[in-house]
């Protein structure tokens, strides 16, 4: 199943640089492996805002959960899911 993600990021305006690098870091970590999986389709940048859409291919609700909060910024993500199904227009 294919979800479309869209995370608002809300880092702590007081986060330690170092840390937040660190943070940061583990969060494209992960990413990348949920990519090289298979799972994270795309990934793209809202422009103007600290923001992505994403799209995933997960095999249910509870997957698509458990991946989500697995990526390190999950605790500063405000998330909106839209699941997607097949427009009979679409030649893809
Ligand atoms: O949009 C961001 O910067 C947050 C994020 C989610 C996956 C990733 O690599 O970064």
């Amino acid at each position: 199943m294919l979800y479309c993600v869209r995370m608002e990021v809300n880092l702590p305006r007081d986060l330690d640089p170092e840390q937040l690098q660190q943070l940061k870091d583990r969060e494209k970590a992960r990413a990348l492996e949920l990519q090289h999986q298979g799972k994270f389709l795309h990934l793209w940048r809202v422009v103007g805002r600290y923001a992505n859409i994403s799209i995933f291919d997960c095999s249910s609700n509870d997957e698509l959960h458990e991946l989500l909060s697995s990526l390190p910024m999950f605790p500063y993500f405000d998330i909106e899911v839209t699941p997607l199904a097949q427009h009979p227009s679409s030649i893809k």
